[in-house]
């Protein structure tokens, strides 16, 4: 009998004894169950594969899987595009194994984000063990003396984009056999791919179906997602070819109760500038895991960070062990970089109850087989809807209900979150935004496709066009390729591959370097080492935990020591903006918003120490070298009347913008009322907050991006708020706050508002990454300042005067 009444149940046990006027729950969701929706298997699967897929306890396929393996079959790139644990192995499997079986000379290449999920995917397609299939993993783990053998042998490789990149494209007729008869590529966990490093998947791509080209074989994309918006655009944008979709889930899923909860503020301590400081998501969770385990109900709870994840846990089994010392036994922590063997160990103690709750990082979150357990709880918003899905998808077991708790922690995005269930609840998972035509990718991918096999002009539609064209011009005046009549040649014997990173963002990269060991841990892209591995920095790796001791940017090398200190690192930095070239601008009366290029100067001026509770222990000055970044940034400017002009009395509905509604009235819209004093608060603190929620609409991390805020710009003429991408040539972030510029600024005011603390704080105003201390910042005066921007916005977007132009600084106006 189905016990629907047990969320309901464990969430009065997690919340019982807190009094009803500081409840912490801000928001409840009941989301009902979903029967199976089964089918037959089709008439072409091998029987073999069929009769191996059934014993391996799928009696029957899910009606998506089917209709994701008819489209492989019948040669249409697809990507599948459905919930956590919805066997969308099974869908790629059932294709890419009978074709495998039909013909075998067949190949097909395997391609994850991660090796962990590689090692994860290859073991449950060799636990099938169909004949004649040989599946072997290439990665950088892989031993020289196997890499041969999977060269000559592998039918089925299992690698990632990084060793498709350096390993397989750069000597890619050592890899023939595989080219001549590849039939399938599987790209999983696609909308991983994202920003830069999305960008540079997709050229690798491109490159990847350009040498198959080559060898006579045209093999068919099957991409795995989680629940995104138009997975069919984002999957063709990606792979540079039309796919279709399969969207309609058929797997079952158990119904599950959704509760929103934002920690109290703490009474006895204070923050920066004697903000209030919330009670931190990470000791929340651990309470709310403790009282869980109490009720018997198996538990998973991700927090951001390592050292997080094993606080969560501490704190759960000290409270458990004054209740039952042997329940405090069934609470662990778990981190990456466990081996597959304690992975397989864990999901066995959790699916049988030896343990009961788990406190760990997203490295649970893919790969592994863990579903239908009984409550979920997430220690602060994960970053983007997909994961958030992905891990609350971990708790649902057919029959019973499960509870999922998410608590904010104390930022605006979290805030804006628990306060508007909608944006968690009935927001399909954002698109991931990509750019394979900003030129800091496109120029180092051409060099490796020239590198590959000459390029010819009829290729160049697929790597963008004229972008392409542009970006081959100046490697050509650079003497990197040679033009030639028939094409462009790659002109050096060095492998270009081997330069080219592509999870940074060009440039040569700083090594991390264990100064006890000599081992090389990792390496930091040039534009953000001065804000990751500055000395005294926190430098978590692989889930340990190291400090930096010395950056020396010259030589490139970070020397770093393990050390596992009680506190974490933020480095504060100043900044200072230029704009390049303006190419789109929109005025509204009074407040202009623009998209373009800009020269932004960053330094590094300090560093705060933070303990996990929020805590601040003290800030540590450092004296760094000037940072300089071209990029792409969106801006508004406001003008000194709108500014200053009264707003519109609250009573007044119908003239101006009603609270952050953005809804457009008849009269001329109101103005902030900002004295001339306030004006660098109003726009600092409103700018700290778009920083904030832009993640919201633009699938980046805060850290992927900043933000200059100033009361008079010297390019501008006005008061003007900045927000830029963080990477070289941009990651398409400015630009999705441009296209959603009303619904970002609205996001933003409300998680202003819907913060109860006086006069802000880090779950509204502040941020972490603030090089003037978060000083001056002017809550109610931010407010204004968006609450004016979106007035006008509104109120002339409809005889706006949209001027598109292409224009380099030189030539430009000033002032926008
Ligand atoms: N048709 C089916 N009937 C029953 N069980 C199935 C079926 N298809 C897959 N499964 C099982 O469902 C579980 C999840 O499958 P799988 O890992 O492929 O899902 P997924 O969608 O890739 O998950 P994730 O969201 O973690 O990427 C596996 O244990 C698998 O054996």
């Amino acid at each position: 009998m189905a016990d629907i009444e047990r969320a309901r149940r464990l969430l009065r046990r997690v919340t019982a004894g807190i009094p009803e006027s500081s409840n912490p729950v801000t928001h409840v969701a009941e989301q009902p169950a979903r029967a199976a929706r089964c089918v037959e298997w089709p008439s072409w699967a091998d029987e073999g594969v069929v009769a191996a897929l059934r014993k391996s306890g799928v009696e029957q396929p899910w009606a998506h899987q089917i209709e994701a393996a008819e489209l492989a079959r019948s040669g249409r790139n697809v990507v599948i595009s459905t919930g956590t644990a919805s066997g969308k192995s099974l869908a790629y499997q059932l294709p890419v194994l009978s074709d495998l079986v039909e013909d075998e000379r067949a190949c097909a290449l395997y391609l994850s984000p991660t090796k962990a999920l590689g090692a994860d995917q290859l073991r449950s397609l060799s636990s099938l063990d169909i004949s004649g299939v040989r599946a072997a993993t290439y990665d950088g783990d892989t031993p020289m003396a196997e890499r041969d053998w999977v060269r000559a042998h592998a039918r089925w490789v299992f690698t990632n984009p990084d060793m498709l990149h350096r390993g397989i494209l750069a000597s890619h007729a050592r890899w023939s056999r595989l080219f001549r008869k590849l039939s399938y590529v599987i790209v999983d966990e696609c909308h991983g791919y994202r920003g830069v490093f999305g960008s540079h998947v997709a050229l690798l791509l491109r490159r990847l179906h350009r040498v198959a080209r080559y060898y006579g074989s045209s093999p068919v994309f099957i991409l795995a997602s989680a629940t995104t918006a138009s997975p069919a655009e984002f999957a063709s944008r990606l792979v540079g070819q039309e796919c279709g979709a399969v969207t309609d889930d058929g797997s079952p899923r158990g119904a599950r109760t959704v509760a929103l909860w934002e920690p109290p503020l703490l009474e006895d301590f204070s923050g920066e500038n004697g903000a209030p400081v919330r009670r931190s998501a990470g000791a929340e969770a651990g309470r709310i895991l403790a009282e869980l385990v109490i009720e018997g109900a198996r538990t998973l709870t991700f927090v951001r960070s390592r050292r997080g994840a094993e606080l969560t846990a501490l704190g759960a089994r000290r409270l458990l062990s004054e209740v039952d010392k042997e329940l405090a036994g069934k609470v662990a922590a778990y981190r990456a970089g466990f081996l597959p063997e304690e992975r397989r160990k864990l999901e066995r103690a959790l699916l049988s109850g030896e343990l009961l709750g788990v406190a760990t990082t997203n490295a649970l979150e893919l790969g592994v087989d863990i579903a239908g357990l009984d409550s979920v709880v997430l220690a602060g918003y994960p970053g983007t809807l997909a994961s958030f899905w992905q891990q609350a998808g971990r708790a649902g077991r057919s029959g019973d209900e499960a509870l999922v708790v998410f608590v904010a922690r104390d930022d605006p995005l979290d805030t804006y979150l628990v306060h508007h269930p909608a944006a968690i609840l009935d927001r399909p998972v954002e698109t991931a935004v990509l750019d394979p035509a900003n030129p800091y990718v496109l120029a180092p991918q051409l060099a490796c496709a020239a590198a590959e096999l000459p390029l010819t002009a009829k290729e160049l539609d697929a790597f963008g066009g004229d972008a392409a064209r542009e970006v081959l011009q100046a490697l050509v005046a650079d003497k990197l390729l040679r033009r030639r009549p028939s094409g462009w040649y790659w002109t050096s014997k060095d492998r270009p591959q081997y330069e080219v990173d592509i999870r940074g963002s060009g440039g040569d990269q700083i090594a991390v370097v264990e100064a006890d060991t000599s081992r090389l841990l990792g390496t930091v892209d040039p534009g953000s080492a001065c804000t990751t591995v500055y000395p005294g920095a926190v430098y978590l790796h692989q889930g340990s935990s190291y400090v930096v001791d010395e950056l020396d940017l010259e030589s490139g090398i970070a020397l770093v020591h393990a050390e596992d200190p009680e506190w974490t690192t933020s480095a504060r930095e100043v900044a200072d903006i230029s704009v390049l070239a303006v190419h789109e601008r929109v005025d509204y009366g009074g407040v202009t918003v623009c998209l373009g290029d800009v020269a932004v100067t960053s330094q590094v001026v300090g560093y705060l120490r933070r303990r996990p509770s929020g805590e601040i222990l003290d800030q540590v000055a450092l004296d760094l070298p000037e940072q300089k970044l071209e990029t792409r940034a969106v801006w508004y400017t406001v003008s000194d009347e709108l500014l200053d002009r009264p707003p519109v009395p609250e009573d007044s509905a119908g003239t101006g913008v009603r609270s952050g509604t953005g809804e457009p009235g008849g009269r001329a819209p109101g103005g902030a009322g900002l004295e001339p004093a306030r004006i660098p608060g109003a726009l600092h603190a409103a700018e700290h907050a778009a920083i904030g929620l832009l993640p919201l609409f633009a699938t980046c991390d805060r850290w992927d991006i900043g933000g200059v805020s100033t009361a008079l710009h010297a390019d501008t003429g006005e008061a003007t708020v900045f927000v830029h991408d963080g990477h070289p040539g941009g990651a398409g972030f400015a630009d999705r706050g441009f296209a959603a510029l009303v619904p970002w600024l609205a996001a933003t005011r409300e998680a202003i508002v819907s913060c109860e603390c006086p006069a802000g704080c880090p779950s509204c105003v502040q941020s972490p990454k603030c090089g003037n201390g978060n000083d001056p910042l002017d809550k109610a005066g931010a407010v204004a300042v968006l609450d004016t921007v979106l007035g006008a916005v509104c109120h002339h977007g409809d005889q706006r005067d949209h001027v598109v132009v292409f224009q380099a600084a030189a030539d430009a106006p000033t002032s926008c």
